[in-house]
């Protein structure tokens, strides 16, 4: 019998247009995917971390983007250069991790024309007095280089606060920033883009301000959360994100209010399907020292993700060793010319309450991780691995990052 799948497909929206790599050819497959030239001339967003010394900037760093233990940041060297890091993330977010102290605007030697966002660090633990005189400078100094700049604050270290003390600790900040750029300039306060954060490298709050602010710097957000939206409609999803999975950073979630108990379960569930899928991989097919999880970008150069591709390739059908080649996956794999075929890892879960959690692979890059309803994945498996299948076409189309090797 043939599924039926009624009128529950996904009917993915039009890109807008002006947006790089959006383009579909006949067959519905993203016209760009080989196409790396949209990809490199693909503006990155710019970001800046900054704030005084011993704020907890290199931790945040170590922690998101390293993986390194909370615990052990308390061994992290002091830094004593300023020295652009690019993170080569999802987005090639570049930080300027700046020694401490250097939040005197006299001392930077800083051009903001091309920063897109700049992220304070403040340790909440600490008097902030000479800090937010400091700041509202610096604040003035970027904002006149580049009006569209935008601020996001971060109040770190409030583990081991209590709610009330953060939220009352966060309003002092506010109300004082505030007043100094008032006494600057009244239009310059009303103009700027200022976001207030409270953060710990100890939970989650860390992650999820970070999601923010990213989020913000995607000129594709909208479409992203538009076809969450219809993929949660049509799936009996709860709640969906499509995170970098390197760093659980999630670069979208549907509209669909969010409460921080449904970001921690699907983050841990990413983190958990990671290290299983670590267990299976061959000594061979791990990258080599110094290209960490993150390298596998989508801003890598052509001849890097090619590197990239094979080794990912690699690993993934030797993943799958029991698995004999089917005759379609046998042409598919002579007419991509040493490029295996692939099957994109997918998992799930029963949780106590009936509801699924379940993680289907974008791309290298990428992870949606969802919440399906009591009994809706028995019910609509067909349907559900149809949309998930649209969803990623899209997703590719819209990012034009591609795969590593054509989908099984
Ligand atoms: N309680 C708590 N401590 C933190 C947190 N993040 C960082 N720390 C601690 O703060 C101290 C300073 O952290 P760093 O990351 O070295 O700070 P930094 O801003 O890079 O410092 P400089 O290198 O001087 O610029 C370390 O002992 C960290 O363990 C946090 O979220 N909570």
């Amino acid at each position: 019998m043939q599924a039926n799948y009624g009128t529950a497909r996904m009917a993915v929206p039009a890109p807008p247009a002006g947006l790089p790599g959006h383009q579909m050819n006949g067959a519905g497959q993203p016209g760009g995917i080989e196409d790396s030239e949209s990809e490199e001339h693909r503006r990155k967003p710019r970001v800046l971390l900054m704030g005084p010394r011993s704020g907890g900037k290199s931790s945040i760093r170590k922690v998101v983007f390293e993986g390194m233990a909370p615990s052990d940041t308390l061994f992290i060297e002091k830094t004593n250069k300023s020295s652009p890091d690019d993170l080569n993330s999802f987005l090639s977010m570049r930080m300027w991790d700046l020694p401490g102290g250097q939040l005197d605007p006299e001392q930077l030697n800083l051009s903001f024309e091309d920063t897109d966002a700049v992220i304070f660090v403040l340790d909440a633990q600490s008097t902030l007095h000479d800090v937010i005189r400091k700041l509202s400078v610096t604040m003035h100094k970027a904002y006149t280089a580049n009006p569209g700049i935008q601020f996001e604050i971060f109040l770190h270290k409030v583990d081991g606060m209590s709610e009330d003390y953060r939220l009352d600790t966060l309003q002092n900040l506010r109300d004082r920033l505030t007043e100094e750029l008032f006494d600057m300039s009244p239009e310059l306060e009303s103009n700027m883009n200022v976001f207030y954060h409270l953060t710990s490298v100890f939970d989650t709050s860390i992650y999820e301000a970070l999601s923010k602010v990213i989020q913000k710097l995607i000129p594709e957000q909208a479409m992203l959360e538009r076809l969450l939206d219809l993929l949660c409609q049509q799936c009996s999803m709860d709640k969906a994100f499509l995170f970098e999975t390197a760093s659980k950073i999630y670069i979208a979630t549907d509209s669909a209010p969010l409460d921080n108990q449904t970001y921690v379960v699907c983050a841990d569930y990413l983190d958990l399907v990671g290290d299983f899928s670590q267990l299976y991989e061959t000594s061979e097919a791990r990258t080599p020292a110094g290209e960490g999880s993150l390298s596998r970008s989508s801003t890598l150069t052509r001849g890097q993700r090619e590197g990239a591709a094979t080794a990912s390739a690699r690993r993934d059908s030797s993943a799958t060793p029991s698995v004999p080649p089917s005759p379609a996956v046998s042409s598919a794999t002579a007419i991509a010319k040493n490029k295996a075929p692939r099957r994109l890892p997918h998992s799930k879960v029963t949780l106590a309450t009936g509801a699924t959690i379940a993680q289907w692979t974008i791309n290298d890059t990428l992870s949606l991780v969802a919440l399906l309803r009591p009994h809706a994945q028995d019910q609509h498996a067909a349907l559900i691995d149809y949309n998930i299948a649209t969803f990623r076409q899209a997703v590719i189309a819209i990012f034009d990052v591609g795969v590593s090797a054509p989908l099984a």
